[in-house]
């Protein structure tokens, strides 16, 4: 049988994983054979380098440009990206199509001597390659030595049992997708470590225009989960108003309850030693244009965090 919708993905494991769950969805929601729904696997740039942090080679498009490339280019019809490594601008002809239900937001920590981060002990080697993770982790204990930590989630924990670090930092969204959940020790709380938009959810990305994607398209909204649409709109919005500079370490969670959704937001020094905190509610979460009001409210508070941190130092290097 010939393919109908072809997946785009990276080939590391984690891509694997997350767009190995899409093509079964997919092929469940549109009945389907896996055959029908080949992944297509596509080597990115982020893939090749594992060598620098991706600020200096040109930030995280470059875990996504290859693969658009071939989306627009007909090669494949759909793509899968983890949510957290879409830049905020789609490229014309672009549009991301659904968003599934969030997995955990939180980030994990792990070490194979300390049960948690509060345990380790003054200096420990903490390895991450990520400004956010490193100045919050400063913000609670600036005696951490941090190191510099890239790769996969696999070379990442191989330099980890190698004793090169006495504690890192990962998504649990992605170990739990890679069956690795009992690698953690500690799943850090979303108020010390607050996530980065989009942690722990997907993308789905398709091509607009001709007519034959336009069905995929309308197909592959099936699986947009609404409610984490919204608060990825709102954890989105906050990322546009922040990102003056890709050198700035920068959260933002959404969540739900009592028919709000509850937005926080803030970014911080990349040594940890200023931290700047904005949180603020959305109440009609039913209404047609929520996920409009959605992302305004965190383009709303990203700005008055951006105000509040002023001609600070926030910039490193
Ligand atoms: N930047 C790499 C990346 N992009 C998405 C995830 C994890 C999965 C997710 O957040 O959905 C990871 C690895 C990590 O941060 O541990």
């Amino acid at each position: 049988m010939s393919p109908v919708i072809r997946i785009g993905t990276r080939r590391s494991k984690l891509a694997l994983a997350q767009s190995g769950m899409m093509q079964r969805a997919i092929a469940a929601a549109m009945d389907l054979t896996l055959e029908q729904v080949p992944l297509v696997e596509i080597v990115t740039t982020g893939d090749r380098v594992q060598d620098r942090r991706l600020l200096e080679i040109g930030g995280k498009a470059l875990f996504t440009k290859e693969i658009e490339e071939a989306l627009l280019d007909g090669r494949v019809d759909v793509a899968v990206h983890s949510m957290k490594d879409v830049p905020a601008e789609q490229p014309k002809g672009l549009r991301i199509a659904a968003i599934p239900e969030r997995e955990d937001a939180s980030d994990a920590f792990i070490s194979h001597q300390y049960a948690s981060f509060d345990d380790l002990p003054a200096g420990a080697r903490f390895g991450t390659a990520s400004l956010r993770r490193q100045a919050q982790a400063l913000a609670l204990r600036p005696d951490l030595d941090i190191q510099m930590l890239r790769g996969n989630v696999d070379t990442r924990l191989k330099r980890l049992a190698e004793g090169e670090f006495d504690a890192i930092l990962l998504a649990t969204a992605g170990l739990n997708r890679l069956g690795l959940s009992g690698v953690i020790r500690e799943r850090l709380s979303l108020d010390r470590f607050l996530p980065a938009p989009g942690q722990g959810a997907l993308a789905i990305q398709t091509r607009d225009g001709d007519e034959e994607a336009e069905k995929h398209a309308r197909w592959i909204a099936a699986l947009n989960h609404p409610m984490t649409a919204l608060a990825i709109a709102a954890e989105r919005g906050a990322m546009v108003a922040l990102e003056g500079s890709c050198r700035t370490a920068v959260g933002a969670h959404a969540t739900f309850g009592d028919g709000h959704l509850l937005l926080t937001t803030e970014m911080l020094s990349p040594d940890g030693s200023a931290r700047w905190r904005r949180s603020g509610t959305l109440g009609d979460i039913h209404a047609s244009d929520a996920e409009a009001a959605a992302h305004t409210l965190g383009q709303t508070l990203g700005h008055e965090v951006h105000l509040a941190a002023g001609d600070q130092e926030v910039v490193s290097g």
